[in-house]
């Protein structure tokens, strides 16, 4: 996969692109990404980017002219077909069933900008907008981290032999289940028993019990997106019908 982002503070990305899993898939040749400043496609000696918005307002609006002609630039870059990605707190909120999608795509070009948003004539040259959360930061570039750090682990050989995104949370719509290691007792709490029996089937049972607990306990919207078994749905009706604790 190639990924191009656009950006006003490339050096922004050093840090978190240069360690962890992104540069391993770079080493194994499954991810390749670009920076691109957006300043470079501003023809006027102060490679202005942003401008007073029309009817009035405080702060500043990017300029469409230079984000176009560095996507339109980006573009011609690679044959490949490509996914033009805004990233703002107006987008469809980003979820690993978005970053599962993405991650089947050759190609990728985020768009991360600053002050109060892009001109809105930026939306006719995108394919998605996409939102990290109901939260508003300073710029696009952590929105594109995050969403390059989601993607880039489910492009299969990326993850090491030791890592796995299949069962995780969120990959089978519900919240994890608690996980345990060595030593078997910490401080006077034991790991449960069940954990330590290497019944295989039992084991699955509880961990699938514990992900419907701790998902009706913290996020029970998630549970209108998760085809629920007879099972599950007995486990939910008994923690419903449990005292509280
Ligand atoms: N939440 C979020 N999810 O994605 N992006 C955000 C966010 O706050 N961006 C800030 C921001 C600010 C200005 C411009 Cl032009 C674009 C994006």
């Amino acid at each position: 996969m190639r990924i191009d982002i656009l950006t006003l503070f490339p050096e922004m990305f050093a840090g978190p692109f240069s360690e962890s899993i992104l540069k391993r898939a770079a080493e194994k040749g499954l991810l390749e990404i670009h920076f691109h400043q957006i300043r470079d496609y501003t023809h006027d000696k102060h490679h202005v980017v942003d401008d007073t918005p029309y009817g009035g307002g405080a702060g500043m609006v990017m300029k469409p002219e230079p984000v176009v002609e560095a996507i339109e630039s980006v573009k011609r870059l690679s044959d490949a077909e490509s996914r033009t990605i805004l990233l703002s707190p107006s987008g469809k909120l980003f979820s690993q069933g978005i970053a599962a999608e993405l991650a089947l795509k050759s190609r990728l070009i985020l768009i991360a900008g600053h002050y109060e948003g892009f001109d809105e004539r930026v939306r006719s040259y995108i394919d998605d907008e996409i939102s990290i959360g109901d939260y508003v930061l300073s710029g696009g570039e952590l929105p594109a981290m995050v969403i390059v750090d989601a993607v880039a682990r489910l492009i299969p050989g990326v993850l090491g032999c030791g890592e796995s995104h299949v069962e995780e949370s969120h990959s089978q719509g519900l919240l994890e289940y608690p996980h345990y290691t060595r030593p078997p007792e910490f401080r006077g709490t034991p790991v449960p028993a069940i954990l330590l029996s290497g019944n295989h089937a039992e084991i699955a049972k509880w961990r699938r019990k514990e992900s419907l607990k701790r998902t009706s306990e913290r996020r029970p919207d998630m549970l209108a997106g998760v085809a629920l078994s007879k099972a599950d749905r007995k486990t939910l009706a008994e923690l419903n019908s449990e005292p509280e604790a």
